[in-house]
């Protein structure tokens, strides 16, 4: 792996699964897994294994049939967890248990009641028993966004002391600017000792909109792993979304960071696991949505129709969408008229057009999106059409 190559960790069927409302049975999420191998993630987060016999069968499935990517499955600094994890994973070509615990003040004392000396020592308890298992371990320091850089750098240094591969540095509550997650990832990077052995990875939440940005300060400065999931779905405000980051990192190539996802796979994905979980995507969501490459007010679609980087930073084709749409409504000016006319096979003159325009902005304001029909009928309706067409 070259070192501008950031690895993908797909969590949509682990941190993504916990949305509430989501419907997936085993049947399903053998279809996503297979489809985020095609796609090209480096990492499957199967599931946590001893949540429910569902979920054991699930990973242990998916073990069985993925066939490139390394399949992950999330246990708690707990030998149970972790046995039962590398049970489920013994199928899987490479098998990675992704174990860990919470690091922050407010975790050690309200959830686990304890200090930080006694959780280093869980931390590594569990490294080094699911390394007993399986070579590959992920640590998660939970809420290392609000953990401590100083304490989080030793919890860091035990681990990989105990044999983690890779540290993964979550924003469990979404509460970290930017510049204070890159500057995190950098002081890891600076202050642990034996950081070389390991990978940095991101695993950041949504809560106030910064996910996106936050993994990609995270790789900017030297993380080398973002866990995220198909259309940014998971807990509460959801995770950092795949598409998102794979297509940052492929518009800036100047940022020298790479991924190996097969970019015209994403907005099917994004479909698929939308359609499966019966969670629905919202039309302006970045990259997948069905707004993402559609122009309905005048002055962008002129720009688009005389050439689509006016308005558009991607092309719709790298993403898998077809082509973009010009929609019709009251804020459409001629030249999106036309040029919708002209693909059901009008070829309006000026003086037509000027005329038909004037109906078509009395019937959008009436009925708001203007299809192929109406755009037909209000043609077909019109005096100055006939006249000058026959002349
Ligand atoms: C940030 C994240 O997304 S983490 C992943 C979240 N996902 C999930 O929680 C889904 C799977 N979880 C489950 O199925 C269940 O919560 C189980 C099986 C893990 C545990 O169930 P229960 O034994 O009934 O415990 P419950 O869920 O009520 O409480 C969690 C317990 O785990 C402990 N715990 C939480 N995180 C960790 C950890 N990383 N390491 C060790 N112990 C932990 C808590 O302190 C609590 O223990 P306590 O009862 O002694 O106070
Ligand atoms: C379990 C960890 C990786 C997590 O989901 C989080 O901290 O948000």
């Amino acid at each position: 792996m070259s070192n501008n190559n950031v690895q993908i960790f797909d969590t949509t069927l682990r941190d993504g699964e916990q949305v509430p409302g989501c419907k997936l049975n085993t049947e399903q999420k053998l279809i996503i897994a297979e489809q985020l191998d095609n796609l090209g993630v480096d990492i499957i987060e199967a599931g946590f294994p001893v949540s429910s016999p569902g979920d054991f069968k699930s990973v242990e499935a998916i073990s069985k049939i993925v066939k490139n990517a390394t399949v992950c499955g999330l246990t708690r600094s707990v030998e149970n967890d972790i046995k039962v994890a590398a049970e489920a994973l013994k199928y899987a070509k490479t098998p990675r248990i992704h174990t860990g615990i919470g690091t922050s003040e407010s975790h050690i004392k309200f959830k686990f009641k304890s200090n930080q000396e006694d959780i280093i020592e869980r931390a590594v308890k569990a490294v080094s028993y699911a390394k007993s298992f399986v070579e590959d371990v992920e640590f998660y320091a939970e809420d290392a966004g609000r953990t401590d850089n100083e304490y989080l750098a030793r919890v860091c240094e035990a681990v990989i002391k105990a044999g983690a591969t890779v540290l993964n540095i979550p924003d469990t509550t979404g509460y970290c600017l930017p510049h204070e997650y890159g500057a995190k990832i950098k002081y890891l990077k600076e202050h642990v000792k034996g950081i070389d052995k390991a990978i940095l990875s991101c695993h950041c939440h949504n809560d106030l909109g910064l996910a996106t940005a936050n993994s990609i300060e995270g790789v900017i400065n030297g993380a080398r792993q973002i866990e995220c999931t198909i259309n940014g779905i998971g807990e509460r405000a959801g995770n950092t979304a795949l598409e998102e980051v794979v297509m940052i990192l492929k518009q800036h190539p100047y940022l020298n960071l790479d991924t190996r996802i097969q970019t015209e796979m994403l907005y099917g994905i994004s479909q698929l696991v939308s359609d499966s979980m019966g969670i629905y995507t919202q039309p302006n969501k970045a990259i997948v949505g069905a707004n993402a490459f559609a122009h309905s007010s005048g002055i962008h679609q002129d720009g688009v129709i005389k050439n689509r980087e006016t308005y558009e930073i991607i092309d719709p084709k790298d993403v898998g969408v077809t082509e973009s749409a010009i929609v019709l409504t009251a804020r459409s000016g001629r030249a999106a008229l036309a040029y919708r006319a002209k693909n059901i096979g009008y070829e309006l003159t000026k003086l037509q057009l000027d005329e038909i325009y004037i109906n078509f902005l009395n019937f959008a304001d009436k009925k708001k999106e203007v299809n192929d029909s109406d755009i037909h009928q209000i043609i077909e309706n019109s005096k100055v059409y006939h006249e000058i067409t026959s002349a």
